[in-house]
């Protein structure tokens, strides 16, 4: 495969990754590949080092061994600080949001933009932050909130706009629905799902939300004894018996998050068979 194809139809390559602190040795030679437009689940069971890992992809963490390229671009060759292009094409929304507390919503949002396009006007950077907090479902309002004013819910919605700020091509999520309660997280898997539809991105998302993955999650990739074990659609997942991940998707709360689905699935069926049903307006 030709690097061009590949950076097509892989935007993230994971080659032989190895990351240690210390004695742990979190992970042993991983690789993994993230398809062209597609959400990622990214599960494992606590401290296998799935942060770590997306750390690594956009350059926090610099492994002991092993290759990473993003968009064609290599990550783990570059320097600390060297300027590598692609930083402008990815946004990230960190566990628990991360936002800067001394500063509103709306300012928050123009950090990376007056970081990569300094010489965009005040009044420019005020449209695209109200247009991004808009975009990730928050009132117009929220763009004047100190963070310490904003719900869990909100926080996380207010580092989406911060993530989508530079109309990235490749979104990183952490864990975005931990602590929402089940509609809030429902309606952020529902525009995680349309920012993925409507803007084309590709979505690196780190969950432990089983609803999650059965809803929205084109593949899941599992970490497991420091590596990629398995990565595919959870059927395909299931068929591989590895029993961890027997056990992770067909547990109680795999069997329950399954069921949530088939029902959702149903209601979607029937609610496009009865439209289709209605006789149209004016039509035969
Ligand atoms: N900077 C660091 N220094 C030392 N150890 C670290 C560092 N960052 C991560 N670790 C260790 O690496 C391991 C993996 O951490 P990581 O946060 O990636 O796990 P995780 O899979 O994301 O966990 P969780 O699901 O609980 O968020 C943990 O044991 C953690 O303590």
């Amino acid at each position: 495969m030709s690097g061009e194809e590949s950076e097509f139809q892989y935007p993230i390559v994971v080659d032989g990754l190895v990351n240690r602190f210390g004695t742990q040795t979190v992970h042993e030679d991983l690789s993994l590949k993230v398809k062209q437009g597609e959400i990622l689940g990214v599960v494992g069971g606590s401290g296998t080092g799935k942060s770590v890992l997306m750390r690594s992809i956009i350059g926090l963490q610099r492994p002991n061994e092993g290759h990473i390229e993003v968009f064609g671009n290599s990550i783990t060759e570059a320097e600390p600080d060297e300027e590598i292009g692609v930083r402008s094409r990815w946004g990230v929304l960190f566990q628990g949001g991360a936002l800067f507390s001394t500063l509103t919503v709306g300012e928050n949002v123009q950090v990376p933009l007056k970081q990569f396009y300094p010489e965009l006007s005040q009044k420019l950077l005020d449209e695209i932050a109200l247009y991004k907090v808009i975009m990730s479902g928050l009132p117009a309002e929220a763009v004047n909130k100190y963070p310490s004013e904003l719900s869990g819910g909100m926080k996380k919605r207010a580092g989406l706009a911060r993530a989508l700020a530079l109309d990235p091509e490749l979104l990183f999520l952490d864990e975005p629905t931990a602590g929402l309660d089940p509609i809030g997280a429902a309606k952020f898997d529902k525009l995680t799902k349309e920012l993925q539809d409507t803007l084309g991105l590709t979505v690196f998302l780190i969950t432990h939300d089983l609803d999650t993955l059965h809803e929205i999650c084109d593949r899941v990739a599992v970490i497991a004894d420091r590596k990629v074990i398995g990565v595919g659609t959870i059927d395909e997942l299931l068929a591989t018996e590895h029993p961890w991940i027997l056990d992770y998707f067909t547990g109680p709360r795999g069997r329950a998050a399954q069921a949530a689905q088939a029902r959702e699935s149903k209601r979607e069926v029937s609610s496009a068979s009865r439209s289709m049903d209605k006789p149209r307006k004016g039509g035969a």
